[in-house]
């Protein structure tokens, strides 16, 4: 028998349960905060949603919600789904333009600067009717109308939860666009169930938890979660560059049994921790996604942990999370002859995946169906009918990634396929070589990029060395990592790098279009 996983709305309705318990904390700073219990977090929604709905927001509206703070994020995205109105979830950054065309929303709801650049930059010019600005704010007024959202004392009556139809648009949310435009993602508010149901089997917490989110749209499912979620004050705008001390310091302020984020933020705590000789003893299990976990990042973040602790990559992908977890000890094993890259695990429960167009060794696309799946992308049917099919009953998404399955029914990673490097008699996937090349001494990350036309592509190696390392030094140890790869010879060129581009939400995905370039001659 499946039982139907719980929905948002009943996950809500869940949190009346303990209306005194702090189910979200905002850390406006390293050493300041503010808790938020239950019952807070549920007046404030119901008191969002009344002044959404004064300013003229209904419900198929589509809003997209563009702020850094937790509280108001939260309390916004649960009042629109309330509503039967969609949140548009989307960074600022340079195609924001041209995504928000696509999905042509009615309702802006931001922070006083990101007002001022969808004033300047046209986001949404002649689409956006509502404009709200979060938050106070100088030029407020001038923005677009307030929407206050101070947290409430939490006496008010409990927002109605509606019970939705589960094909009903929940949430749209970009992608990270790291193979070309982001797309919009659609979550049913089915998808959205599925999600929760399969983030409790890897999160599995206990009454009492806490969850350090170092990803803000995370810090949206975590109440719904059980958890009480603490909000850092990340970098969004470049995690990578959050002061370490903003993270490890509510960490351990809080006592977090869960810590989320992506290789580049786990890498700022290890890192913080071996410096300044800390140990995290509340962390029962870390959670790293967004790209590969190297070993050698969960063996400095061990270091910091208690025994049992577990680590865990999550592989996911905005259309499908999670799809599959591993705990980084088991990360070390040998793939199976003819078998290279970085293992992934197994499929979680209810999640099902296969290899689409595989080669002669069993390498192609993996493909995924389950409830957590999105069914489309917001009005983009080319892309749509691109990465969906229907097959055994089931919706099946192509994630553009290149995988195996093994014998034991673990997933394996060898990169985006579109990153697939293809010269003349060869094909090159960047993780066979990468996941490699990353364990040499000296080297903090590398990439293996094309240059030249698909076909006739030249393998280049870049590589961001450790601050310090001899450059010498580090092609040697290269030469020793990857000797006995039947693939290393290869690569055409090394080429140093001091620091890669990144994508700007997790900071850990390569921007490899723009190394690309960087290793044809025209320097971006
Ligand atoms: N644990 C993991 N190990 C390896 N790769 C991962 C892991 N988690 C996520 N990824 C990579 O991240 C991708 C998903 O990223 P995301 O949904 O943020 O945007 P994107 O797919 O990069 O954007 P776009 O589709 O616009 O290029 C996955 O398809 C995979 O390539």
């Amino acid at each position: 028998m499946t039982v139907a996983p719980d929905s948002v709305f009943t996950r809500l309705a869940r949190l009346t349960e303990h209306p005194r318990a702090t189910v979200l904390v905002r850390c406006a700073g390293a050493l300041s905060g503010q808790d938020v219990t239950a019952a807070q977090l549920l007046d404030g929604c119901r008191r969002t949603a009344d002044a959404l709905r004064a300013a003229g927001v209904r419900r198929g509206d589509k809003a997209v919600v563009m702020t850094r703070d937790a509280y108001h994020l939260v309390a916004c995205v649960y009042a629109l789904i309330s509503l039967g109105a969609v949140p548009v979830l989307i960074e600022p950054r340079a195609e924001v333009r041209r995504c928000l065309d696509e999905i042509a929303p009615g309702v802006f709801i931001g922070e006083p600067l990101a007002h001022v650049a969808r004033r300047a930059l046209g986001w949404g010019r002649g689409q956006v009717r509502t404009a709200l600005v979060t938050g106070r704010g100088l030029p407020g007024r001038l923005l677009g109308r307030s929407l206050p959202l101070a947290v409430p004392d939490g006496s008010g009556p409990l927002p109605p939860v509606p019970e939705p139809r589960p094909d009903d648009l929940a949430m749209i949310a970009f992608t990270s666009g790291s193979t070309g435009q982001p797309k919009g993602v659609e979550y049913r508010c089915a998808t959205l169930a599925g999600q929760l149901a399969a983030l409790d089997a890897v999160l599995r917490a206990e009454p009492g938890d806490v969850l350090l989110s170092c990803f803000l749209p995370f810090a949206a499912l975590g109440p719904l979660l059980g958890l009480t979620t603490v909000a850092p004050q990340v970098d969004h705008l470049a995690p990578a560059r959050t002061p370490p001390g903003s993270l490890v310091g509510p960490l351990r302020r809080h006592r977090a049994t869960h810590v989320l984020g992506s290789p580049a933020v786990l890498g700022l705590i290890a890192g913080h921790c071996v410096r300044h000789g800390l140990t995290l003893p509340s962390v029962r299990r870390v959670l790293s996604f967004g790209a590969p976990l190297r070993p050698r990042l969960a063996e400095m973040l061990a270091k910091a942990l208690p025994p049992g602790a577990e680590i865990l990559s999550v592989y996911g992908a905005t259309e499908c999370l999670p799809v599959a977890a591993i705990d980084a000890q088991e990360l070390r094993v040998r793939p199976p002859a003819g078998h290279v890259g970085t293992c992934l695990g197994r499929p979680l429960p209810g999640v099902r995946a296969r290899i689409l167009d595989a080669d002669g060794t069993g390498l192609g696309e993996i493909a995924v169906a389950g409830p957590m799946v999105s069914p489309a992308y917001h009005a983009r049917p080319d892309a749509t009918r691109a990465a969906k099919s229907l097959a055994d009953g089931a919706l099946w998404h192509r994630t553009g990634d290149l995988g195996r399955l093994d014998g034991e029914g673990r997933l394996w990673y060898l990169g985006r396929s579109a990153h697939l490097v293809i010269g003349e008699g060869f094909a090159l996937t960047t993780e066979d070589i990468e996941a490699a090349a990353d364990t040499a001494a000296g080297v903090r990350r590398t990439a293996l990029v094309g240059v030249g036309a698909a076909g006739r592509q030249r393998a280049v190696l870049c590589v961001e060395p450790e601050p310090g390392a001899r450059r010498d030094a580090v092609v040697e140890a290269l030469r020793a990592v990857l000797g006995d790869h039947p693939d290393a010879r290869r690569i055409a060129t090394v080429l140093f790098h001091p620091r890669f581009p990144t994508d700007i939400r997790h900071n850990s995905k390569i921007d490899r279009a723009r190394l690309a370039t960087y290793a044809a001659g025209g320097r971006r």
